[in-house]
């Protein structure tokens, strides 16, 4: 059976907003995500947590970018470099986007994985990395949200992932190892760790543009932070993510949106 993620899964899901939490009841996330060429994405996920609600946004910025980066969005917060201990203290991390695949992010990675115990994000590079290096699945746990596209799951699955066999081999790897898995796509599927299957039903194709999926990262980074379950905030975050770029449609064309316009649209939700 598939549960279907619509307007009335929504409402029942959403919790209503603390009036007296402070910003630290609304979330101290951390976005691992940029690199040379693609502190973009980096800027892209953590806009979006912090226009989805986190309290607090810190990202990981090379000091070079670090102006660059503050002049786009003065309220994300910066680490200047890898500092694990520092790391392990967010209520949530969104990894991954344009993080690219040295050996030094292998090894970051391979760290967090093994030492932090709250809720992940683990997405794009973070799922390439994760799929040629030995032995990283095993450390997965039920409170990790994974968010391939077709083209990484077909990299994490081992086999060419296609809208026929896609929930199939979605739940042979939960079953083997327990995470939470969103099938990006039109109609994304999300698996839960115990092989619960839900279907998105917002969204369009104006969704297929750079940057789309980073701005999802920080969504999902974010209700996790604000405490959400992680098949919560894996189902929430993919419903209001379609239901952006729905709106955008109010006033531009398909072929118009870009990923920051999904970001601006954020402003109409109370999450
Ligand atoms: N402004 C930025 O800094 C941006 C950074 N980005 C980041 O850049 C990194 C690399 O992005 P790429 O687009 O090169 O990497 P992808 O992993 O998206 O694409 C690599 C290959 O995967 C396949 N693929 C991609 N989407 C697919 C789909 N839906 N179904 C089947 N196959 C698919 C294609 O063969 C493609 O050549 C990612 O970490 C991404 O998060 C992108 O999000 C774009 C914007
Ligand atoms: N044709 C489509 N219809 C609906 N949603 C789409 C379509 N194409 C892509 N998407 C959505 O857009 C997002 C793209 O994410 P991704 O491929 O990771 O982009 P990027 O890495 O550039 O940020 C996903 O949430 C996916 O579900
Ligand atoms: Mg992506």
């Amino acid at each position: 059976m598939v549960h279907l993620i619509d307007d009335f899964y929504f409402q029942q899901h959403i919790h209503p907003r603390n009036e007296i939490g402070n910003k630290y009841s609304f979330g101290n996330i951390i976005i691992i995500a940029g690199s040379t060429g693609k502190w973009g994405a980096s800027l892209l996920a953590s806009k979006a947590a912090l226009r989805a609600g986190s309290g607090l946004v810190t990202a990981i910025v090379s000091e070079d970018y670090e102006e660059s980066f503050l002049s786009f969005c003065p309220e994300v917060m910066h680490l200047r470099e890898w500092n694990l201990s520092k790391i392990l203290s967010y209520d949530a991390i969104g990894i991954g986007p344009g993080i690219g695949l040295d050996d030094a992010t292998k090894h970051h990675l391979k760290e967090l994985m093994r030492k932090y115990e709250g809720p992940m994000v683990l997405d794009a590079d973070a799922l390439n990395i994760i799929s040629t290096t030995e032995n990283l699945k095993g450390f997965l746990k039920p409170q990790h949200v994974l968010t391939p596209h077709y083209g990484e799951a077909s990299r994490l699955f081992g086999k060419k992932v296609s809208d026929s066999n896609a929930v199939q081999l979605g739940l042979e790897f939960v079953q083997k190892y327990p995470c939470t898995l969103i099938l990006k796509g039109p109609n994304s599927k999300i698996i839960s760790s115990e092989g619960i299957v839900y279907q998105n039903t917002s969204g369009n194709d104006a969704l297929a543009t750079a940057g789309s999926g980073d701005v999802l990262t920080g969504i999902i980074t974010s209700f996790l932070g604000k405490k959400y379950d992680p098949i919560q905030a894996a189902s929430l975050s993919v419903f209001v993510h379609g239901k952006l770029a729905e709106i955008c449609l109010e006033e531009q064309s398909k072929s118009s949106v870009i990923a920051s316009d999904l970001i601006e649209k954020l402003k109409g939700f109370e999450l």
